[in-house]
């Protein structure tokens, strides 16, 4: 890896009092600047990885350094480094967004204006509202807003957009994409493969407590990943050829004039495998379902 590490996990290991292994030797690499989602299914230890990072999780077994420092021991200036935003809302349920905002920025040394962050988060035309009066997407952007205020080197996002309507998923992923061309490293967590593919430099997916793959969005799943599927209707029956070829595929079909209808192939599709296809995939091989 060409750029400074920024977090480097090794066989990191996590038994709850309970009993349960959420973690099971998970490994992970994120560049300086890098943008990594983690995937995987509810309960594959996405979470809790995020929280052993963050220092807000004991671990039972493997090495971790966030940003040069072990999060077990690292003291207030290596936490005033981080931004932090959870998967709980914030509570600051009394006070309108822009007292929030200038509550917590008096916490960072060297804060963002609040002005300028509720601005890039959208949420100018609710300054005034009380926080317990916003909306669910609403309350995740002042959350946003929150975790980015100390600037922060290195940005956690648990599940960023849970429950955010199509648009605001969208204004969301400019905000992400413009904090991470200021340099912010980013981890996250999501179950929207469209998310990762359009935020992350590469996804990490986790499944029973480990990193089973890590790749680019693209390059997920490797070999399963190349090649299409031609599906096309033949006398009103769908039919289907799976091709590292496909333009050979409809050229053939397109040389078969008694198929055609109007000079078109009925029902002609060609479907490449996505990101969510290869993620399933994967998830489903691992867990021998
Ligand atoms: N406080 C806890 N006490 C006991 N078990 C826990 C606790 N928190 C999480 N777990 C368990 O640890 C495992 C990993 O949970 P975790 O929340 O890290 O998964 P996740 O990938 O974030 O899931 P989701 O996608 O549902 O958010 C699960 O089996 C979960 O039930």
């Amino acid at each position: 890896m060409d750029s400074p590490t920024a977090v480097r996990v090794r066989g990191l290991a996590k038994r709850y009092p309970d009993g349960t292994l959420a973690l099971d030797g998970v490994d992970l690499d994120v560049a300086a600047g890098e943008c990594v989602a983690l995937l995987g299914p509810n309960g594959a230890g996405k979470t809790t990885t995020l929280e052993v990072l963050e220092g807000h999780r004991s671990r039972d077994g493997g090495e971790v350094s966030v940003l040069g420092e072990d999060p077990a021991t690292a003291g207030l200036a290596w936490r005033a480094r981080l931004g932090i935003v959870l998967q709980e809302a914030t509570d600051a349920g009394d006070l309108s967004v822009r007292e929030a905002v200038r509550h917590f920025s008096v916490y960072h040394r060297d804060s963002r204006d609040p002005e300028e962050v509720i601005a890039l988060v959208g949420l100018e035309d609710a300054a005034r509202h009380r926080v317990r009066t916003l909306s669910g997407g609403q309350r995740r952007r002042l959350d946003v807003a929150l975790g980015i205020l100390g600037r922060p080197e290195l940005l956690f996002l648990d599940e960023p957009t849970t429950g955010f309507d199509p648009e605001a998923r969208r204004r969301s992923w400019d905000l992400v994409r413009g904090v991470r061309a200021e340099g912010t490293t980013i981890v996250l967590t999501t179950h929207y493969l469209e998310e990762a593919a359009a935020l992350a430099d590469r996804v990490a997916v986790l499944v029973g407590g480990r990193v089973v793959e890590t790749a680019t969005p693209r390059e997920l799943g490797g070999a399963s990943r190349r090649g299409a599927t031609v599906r096309w209707t033949e006398g009103g029956v769908p039919r289907s050829e799976r091709t590292d070829r496909p333009t050979e595929v409809v050229r053939g079909l397109l040389a078969r004039p008694e198929l055609l209808v109007e000079g078109e192939v009925p029902g002609l599709e060609v479907h490449r495998p996505t990101l969510e296809d290869a993620y399933l995939a994967l998830v489903d091989g691992v867990s021998g379902r």
